[in-house]
């Protein structure tokens, strides 16, 4: 026998996260959860705003229809693979239906990479203290692009500087032209650059960006564009690694597809946030333990949130919203 339902959900931010110029009060989104027999599992559908083209009503409509289906017998990987349009609902669908089978490990990588803002004496702290992954590196993240480029490029050095172990991954969102990108690289030691594993999309194009990486030595990563119409993975000189956002992206199916194929060009493959709920973020560790043993997740993202959503993520202070609490707005 199957069953379903789906529950709505809408967690306070912490005042002041911003995204793509828009402030994000709240973030909401759908859990499912199916029944069969005596299995269950849970998907998170939760569209970025601002990211995904999806709104949640779309995304609810979507998925209750999907679900449907599945109650008449139709296999959900088979109809969730079908939503490419509407990549946060195959995800949550995929999700669901992965846990209901056992398909999901339940190891997780939980040791994710800390996104790094803020007071920079407790960072060094915080960074000073920080586990190493399995070659025994430090991995930190920060958002650059966001003020002066050579603000930027004297930060990154700062830390690079005070701790001798620490590699960074850093985050442009394609937000330098080329000048910009150059200056940013100017204050950074060509001795330094190796301890950048790779910088997220540096410039506004990505002609721009690989042309940066080679005149630069410091690598980059594709993660805007591997959601772009036609973008195919291929290994090219200074590019290190693809990230995967897999609530922007789609089914289990595809995400599996692309790491695939990053792996086989030699480049690493980095499962990242879309700002999920502790829910979500625990399926997201535990795809990153199973499908991307060495590369340190994208998911230091609950603190943005002010609660936990079902499951707990290891160590949050955060208080939970618990299954019970929860109110479905469709059953069937
Ligand atoms: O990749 C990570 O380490 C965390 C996720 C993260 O940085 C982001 C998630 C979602 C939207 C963005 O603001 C941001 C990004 O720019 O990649
Ligand atoms: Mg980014």
């Amino acid at each position: 026998m199957r069953r379903a339902s789906v529950y709505r959900y809408s967690l306070p931010m912490e005042a002041g996260v911003v995204l793509r110029n828009q402030r994000l009060k709240s973030r909401d989104g759908l859990l499912v959860q199916l029944w069969q027999d005596d299995k269950t599992g849970w998907g998170e559908i939760a569209p970025l705003p601002g990211f995904s083209l999806e709104s949640l009503d779309q995304a609810q409509q979507a998925a209750q229809h999907a679900l449907a289906q599945w109650l008449q017998g139709a296999s959900l990987s088979a109809v969730a693979s079908a939503f490419g349009a509407l990549p946060s609902v195959a995800f949550g669908l995929s999700m669901a239906d992965a846990e209901l089978r056992e398909q999901l490990p339940t190891e997780a990588n939980t040791r994710s990479a800390p996104l790094c803002h803020g007071d920079p004496d407790e960072l060094y702290t915080r960074l000073g203290a920080l586990p190493g992954d399995v070659e025994g590196q430090k991995v930190a993240k920060v958002k650059v692009g966001l003020y002066e480029a050579v603000g930027d490029g004297l930060n990154v050095t700062m830390l690079l500087e005070a701790l001798p172990d620490l590699h960074l991954r850093l985050d442009a969102n394609r937000s330098w032209t080329p000048a910009k990108a150059a200056a940013f690289a100017r204050y950074v030691a060509p001795a330094l650059r190796s301890r950048i594993v790779f910088i997220e999309e540096p410039c506004n194009t990505r002609e721009q960006s690989r042309e940066f990486a080679l005149a630069t030595g410091i690598a980059i990563a594709w993660d805007e564009s591997v959601r772009e119409k036609g973008f195919e993975v291929h290994a090219e000189p200074g590019l290190a690694a693809i990230i995967i956002k897999p609530t922007l992206t789609g089914s289990l199916t595809r995400c599996r597809e692309l790491i695939a194929q990053a792996h086989r060009a030699g480049l690493a493959a980095v499962i990242s946030s879309s700002i999920e709920s502790s829910l979500g973020l625990n399926q997201l560790a535990r795809m990153a333990a199973w499908l991307t043993p060495d590369a340190v997740p994208g998911l230091d993202t609950l603190d943005l949130m002010q609660s936990q959503l079902v499951r707990r993520w290891p160590d949050s202070p955060l208080p939970l919203i618990t299954e019970e609490q929860l109110e479905p707005i469709w059953q069937a």
